[in-house]
């Protein structure tokens, strides 16, 4: 009898004949993958006949023991008794949980599928005894669970779940993710799953078909391994985790990098914003492309210092934004997300929601009303926070956009009379079970203001314009300089230059004209010590 409290969910295979590649069986598959790493094995054969089933299940078995690995029986509690396997996995429509204990006894294995904090809730009030663990899922579209109930969760659906298992106190619970889970996405999932009090992640990841349905399935096994014993999401290691050096000297750094790369900035945005968005850039000594030309997105993606401006007020399918996520991520090419919007509308609320499940950002940048949302700080709460006097409201929009920086692990910005700018992008490493050692709260975040610019909510895209200078400049740096720093001297040129343009302008059509002015000259000059926005650390 192994010791239940010893098992390892880290990489944890169930099984699927249903998939099998010509030339490969069930244990073959489940041999190579044995041989490569995996630590838990599940029978699920959900359309074979009992007889078959139990031989499947012998066989799998006396391998398994072969690797000290344990064996869970999906679904027939009946089967596992009859072979004294380790354990059994049941869904929420299998036979309740109280009575499959008192089948098994306490040492056995109990594992529950979960998608919804109510089942948290039940599973917490069964206390230690009942559930061993959870799978969370689904995290993304699968082919392999048929007529699915629930709907893809995302990373930040996980999340959730991690969120109401310490809420509930259910330490004891492990957990692994399951659902669509697949090498490219497996570093960012791992990366993005973790509850807000930074204690806990998943403790694994479980696959059926990344392993079941290939054809080389101890490669496949192994590619996993290394992924999950990687410990940091390649995209964001490296940048954004020098925070301290966060002065006018790395200000000046970041312009000239903009000036010397010229970044290629590719922008996805509403009809509105194209053509001032275009001028900006060109005033910022980049190259501004509007495309929503799927096919062409790899190579866009491709071409040095190519940055990524999505602006959800655009009109293009979700299936293009989408692309265009994948396509910069796969490039490792920073996107910047403008979730305009956010949740005024229930479409635009899963637009966004959706899309963040898509792929990792190196920048959110939203106004108040967005951040509050994607902070479930719903705006009904705070009493006109967004329009009203934001020195009162400051320490809401702080904590706000340090929860959002903490959850999509980027650079969170939230546009108002006070620019608030959080920086997620330093949790570097993640580590399975044990969280990320962060919390929102401690994250270092930045204030940029510099008096009042009334005229600035006047034009049109005066926010979205930001987006595209943060894009400018988070594109234009090297791999040596701080994704942080390219973004907070973003936020001060941009409110800088909107103060000069106010200052000078007659109206709102002559503050368009001298916002680009402005901006234009303010790289040029690149003289961050004489810039009117300030930034001070909170
Ligand atoms: C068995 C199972 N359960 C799920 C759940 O959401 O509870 S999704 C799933 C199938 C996962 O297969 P693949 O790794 O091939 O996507
Ligand atoms: C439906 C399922 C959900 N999750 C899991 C596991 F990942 F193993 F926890 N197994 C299942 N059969
Ligand atoms: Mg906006």
């Amino acid at each position: 009898m192994f010791d239940k409290s010893k098992v390892d969910y880290s990489l944890y295979l169930v099984t699927d004949s249903t998939m099998l590649p010509p030339g490969t069986t069930l244990v073959s598959q489940v041999h190579a993958a044995l041989q490569n790493g995996v630590t838990l094995v599940q029978l699920r054969e959900k359309e074979t006949d009992t007889k078959v089933f139990v031989q499947q299940a012998l066989q799998v078995q006396k391998l398994c023991r072969e690797f000290n690995v344990p064996l869970i029986i999906n679904d027939r509690v009946d089967v596992a008794l009859a072979i004294e396997a380790d354990g059994v996995h049941v869904g929420q429509g299998d036979m309740p949980i109280p009575m499959v204990r008192q089948l098994l006894g306490p040492d056995k294995i109990i594992g529950w599928s979960v998608g919804y904090e109510h089942e948290v809730q039940q599973l917490a009030d069964m206390g230690p005894q009942a559930v061993d663990y959870v799978g969370l899922g689904m995290v993304f579209p699968t082919n392999t669970k048929k007529n699915p109930k629930k709907t893809p969760m995302g990373p930040r659906g996980v999340s959730k779940l991690l969120d109401a298992l310490q809420n509930t106190k259910a330490t004891w619970c492990r957990t692994v993710a399951i659902g669509g889970l697949h090498p490219n996405n497996i570093p960012r999932v791992l990366y993005q799953m973790c509850s807000e009090d930074g204690k806990r992640s998943v403790d694994g990841i479980s696959v059926v078909s990344d392993i079941m349905a290939s054809p080389q399935a101890g490669e496949a096994t192994r590619r996993l391994r290394n992924l999950i014993d990687a410990e940091c999401y390649s995209f964001v290691d490296g940048v954004g985790t020098n925070v301290e050096a966060c002065t006018s000297t790395v200000d000046e750094a970041c312009i000239e990098s903009t000036k010397l790369n010229s970044p290629l900035i590719h922008h996805i945005t509403n009809k509105v914003h194209q053509n001032f968005g275009a001028n900006v850039a060109l005033a910022l000594g980049s190259s501004p492309i509007m495309s929503e030309v799927e096919p062409e997105f790899v190579e866009l993606s491709q071409v040095p210092h190519a940055t990524l401006l999505l602006n959800t007020g655009s009109v293009a399918p979700l299936e293009t934004l989408s692309s265009a996520v994948r396509a910069y991520n796969t490039a490792q090419r920073p996107i910047v997300l403008d979730p305009v919007g956010f949740s005024a509308t229930s479409t635009r609320l899963e637009l966004n929601s959706y899309l963040l499940a898509q792929g990792q950002f190196a920048c959110i940048k939203g106004n108040a009303g967005e951040i509050l949302s994607l902070a479930d700080m719903n705006l009904g709460k705070m009493r006109g926070v967004d329009s009203g006097d934001a020195g009162s409201d400051i320490s809401i929009i702080v904590a706000a956009t340090r929860l959002v920086a903490f959850r999509y692990r980027c650079v969170a910005v939230c546009t108002g009379k006070i620019d608030v700018v959080a920086n997620g992008l330093n949790l570097g490493k993640f580590k399975l079970s044990n969280g990320c050692a962060m919390v929102p709260s401690q994250l270092p975040a930045y204030k940029v203001e510099c008096g009042d610019i009334a005229v600035m909510e006047k034009i049109t895209a005066s926010g979205c314009s930001l987006g595209t200078t943060i894009a400018c400049l988070v594109g234009g740096i090297t791999d040596q300089q701080n994704v942080f720093s390219a973004v907070l001297t973003a936020v001060r040129l941009y409110k800088s230059a909107g103060y000069a343009a106010a200052s000078a302008c007659e109206g709102s059509g002559s503050f368009q004209v001298k916002l680009i002015d402005a901006l234009d000259s303010l790289l040029t000059k690149n003289q961050p010590s004489l810039w009117k926005a300030t930034v001070s650390s909170i």
